[in-house]
């Protein structure tokens, strides 16, 4: 019997895991006890904190943790999600799929997407303290040195990798593998470019299958080797990757334990959890617009009451929901608030604009591959008695960020030996040609300006071996008889831009009850606009054809009798599109990404941090323009989306803002 961590069948498209039926019992013999915790009602706050912080996830967390450490300085940190009572199904990583399906998420749905087949995508986000990093993979690696290089070039100083690898590092403590470990699986890393005493603990998990052999081999056939340490600033190749965990137990080390709990019972820190921030609260004082505090309330029926900022308030609340937020208080496209009848605050096109994530398709194999088969006893067993199973992780081998050379060098024809074909047609592309203008009668200059730069950066650098193009994520599920595999496959540098843009003004649909695509109003477009750049989804179809490269022609695989069950060759679709052509492998494979694209939970940007002429929203302070004593930092303040896992780059920004905070650097 099966018990692996995670899975996902291309047939219902759902995930599901075994340790959602494990957790009833975990939770009564999980080992974790709540610790005395003091958290503030609403009818004992003080009169006034000199930062309010909206959203205890990634950042929040850290920045309101980070910023109370000054006995001086007063903090209230409001989270809409509770604080959990050290649920197992948050703890255990294994259990990180159940988790991204039950109370602790806010999972809102995207609109459908026009541009493939109407999909309606769930958007999964935490709603918890500790956000995302609660409910995440625990994937844990930066991205490649250029990545954060170009933030800094769209005109953001001190935001290159030199700026902010400091911040990243000061979040982690690094924990190497035991050396019988580290021997077993020939596991690499470089300990020099590790953080040594950050709050995140992290750690390579101690259950890694003998998958990382064909892996490794089937990728070298292919001209991909195996990186020291992805934390150097070039996460290409094969990448070992670590995860988000205490290697004392085993458990997921995240936002909440590495930053709120250590700031639970200072008395300058108070933190208010189930109540939900609808409106960032301003006042005019002559021509400026000066924040002065947030409303929030638990439900749509309870008045909301008023928190006072007395220095600042800084919106954490994710890359969906802070320019939600900030448009629902009258900050944003100005077409849009008119729209809705959000009274102006302040006009700022940005605002929800620029939406990028990773998307993301499955291919799934039957093998020979065998790997030990746990039932889910034995699974709990192991890990609460030996530490040890596949509960301890997420991931059992390394997985590959390839290059767009190295991936159209096998997955695609090239028509040119100095640039892959995706490239050159992209290089031909007017920027204007496939951006979306939003709430806008036309795309505002602002806004076309931003992607202008960010497409010349991408024209410069994505040829290069600099930047991760796709990701390829392989996954074991032991089977009687033969494994089976599962390869995600993820776009890193998507070329279409979305938006979020709020449908009404009423706070009611902060509320919205959970439930998947059933037709509930959330009062929100959210706007992946995945595939509007039909070269998105040409890059699936070289990364589809890398797979079947590695998987059906390497002499590792080979040995594996791998056979391609989704989408499997001559996939036709349930509902093909006009443009199908029975037989021709690129058209098939086109089929099968219209019909499964989801999301890798990325969403980011939306807030970009950028000269405002260029579409930004916040300054390289993360100040707000146009608004005094508002920051925002989050992933929404990313300008562009980076190839990697997005949670160190937030801890990373969240510990720079405080920086920037406590050197009272001014505009
Ligand atoms: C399912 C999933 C899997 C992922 N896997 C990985 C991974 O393996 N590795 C990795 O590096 N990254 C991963 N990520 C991404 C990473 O977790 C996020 O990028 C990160 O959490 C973003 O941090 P944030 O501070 O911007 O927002 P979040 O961490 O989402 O925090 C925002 C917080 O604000 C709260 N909030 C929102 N609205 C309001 C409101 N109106 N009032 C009060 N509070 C509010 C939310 O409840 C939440 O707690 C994953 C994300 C998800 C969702």
């Amino acid at each position: 019997m099966v018990a692996f961590n995670f899975r996902r069948w291309s047939k219902d498209k759902t995930f599901y895991s075994r340790g959602l039926y494990i957790l009833a019992f975990a939770t009564s013999i999980y080992g974790i006890q709540a610790g005395p915790l003091v958290i503030t009602d609403s009818d004992k706050l003080q009169d006034g904190y000199d930062y309010i912080v909206v959203g205890a996830g990634v950042a929040g967390s850290t920045i309101a943790s980070r910023l109370s450490e000054d006995k001086k300085t007063t903090v209230l940190l409001i989270e809409a999600g509770p604080l959990d009572p050290n649920d197992p199904l948050i703890r255990i990583p294994g259990n990180a799929i159940a988790t991204q399906n039950s109370i602790y998420a806010w999972n809102y749905t995207s609109i459908p997407q026009t541009s493939v087949k109407n999909k309606v995508i769930e958007v999964i986000a935490g709603k918890v303290v500790g956000g995302g990093s609660a409910l995440n993979r625990m994937v844990w690696f930066r991205a490649s040195k250029r990545d954060y290089n170009m933030w800094e070039e769209l005109g953001n100083k001190g935001w290159g990798w030199n700026g902010l690898e400091p911040y990243m590092k000061k979040v982690e403590t690094f924990h190497p593998p035991t050396e019988e470990h580290r021997k077993e699986f020939d596991i690499k890393y470089n300990i020099n470019v590790r953080g040594k005493s950050g709050p995140v603990q992290t750690t390579f998990p101690p259950f890694l299958t003998n998958f990382s052999t064909p892996i490794i081999e089937g990728f070298s056939e292919l001209g991909v080797p195996v990186t020291q340490d992805s934390e150097a600033g070039k996460a290409l190749d094969l990448l070992w990757i670590t995860l988000s965990e205490d290697p004392k137990n085993y458990s997921r080390s995240f936002a909440r334990t590495a930053y709120v709990d250590p700031a639970i019972g200072r008395s300058n820190f108070h933190i208010l959890v189930g109540q939900t921030v609808s409106k960032i609260v301003t006042k005019k004082v002559g021509k400026k617009v000066v924040v002065t505090g947030v409303e929030y309330s638990s439900s749509a029926d309870e008045p909301v009451t008023f928190a006072k900022a007395k220095k600042e308030v800084i919106l954490s609340a994710g890359g969906v929901a802070s320019p939600r937020i900030l448009q629902l208080s009258g900050i944003g496209p100005k077409p849009l608030l008119e729209k809705v009848k959000v009274p102006i605050v302040v006009d700022l096109p940005g605002v929800g604009s620029n939406y990028q994530d990773h998307n993301t398709i499955t291919a799934i194999y039957s093998s020979n591959f065998s790997a030990p088969v746990i039932s889910e006893a034995e699974a709990l067993d192991l890990y609460y008695n030996e530490q040890d199973g596949p509960l301890t992780g997420t991931v059992q081998s390394p997985l590959a960020f390839l290059s767009y050379t190295k991936l159209q060098a096998l997955g695609a024809k090239s028509d040119s030996k100095e640039i892959p074909s995706i490239l050159k047609a992209y290089k031909a592309q007017s920027p204007a040609k496939y951006l979306c203008a939003g709430p806008y009668p036309k795309i505002h200059k602002s806004i076309l300006a931003g992607y202008t730069e960010q497409k010349k950066l991408l024209e410069r650098y994505l040829p290069r071996e600099e930047l991760g193009a796709f990701e390829i994520i392989p996954i074991v599920s032991p089977a009687e008889g033969g494994a089976t595999i599962l390869f995600f496959l993820a776009a890193q540098h998507v070329f279409s831009r979305g938006w979020i843009q709020i449908k009404s003004a009423d706070r009611k649909h902060l509320f919205s009850p959970r439930g998947g695509s059933s037709g509930v109003d959330r009062g929100i477009d959210i706007d992946f606009r995945y595939g509007s750049n039909p070269l998105d989804v040409d890059l699936f179809v070289a990364g589809m054809k890398y797979v079947r490269k590695l998987t059906l022609e390497t002499e590792a695989f080979r040995a594996l009798n791998m056979k391609e069950q989704a989408p499997g060759f001559g996939y036709t679709s349930p509902n093909p599109s006009s443009s199908f052509v029975q037989g021709d492998e690129d058209s098939s494979i086109k089929e099968y990404v219209g019909d499964t694209i989801d999301t890798l939970y990325h969403s980011c940007c939306t807030n970009p941090m950028m000269p405002l002429q260029k579409g930004g929203v916040v300054d390289t302070e993360l100040r707000v323009y146009g608004v005094e004593n508002l920051r925002v930092a989050d992933a929404s303040i990313v300008p562009m989306l980076p190839a990697a896992h997005l949670q160190p780059t937030v801890y990373g920004i969240a510990e720079k803002l405080v920086d920037i905070i406590r050197k009272g650097k001014k505009h």
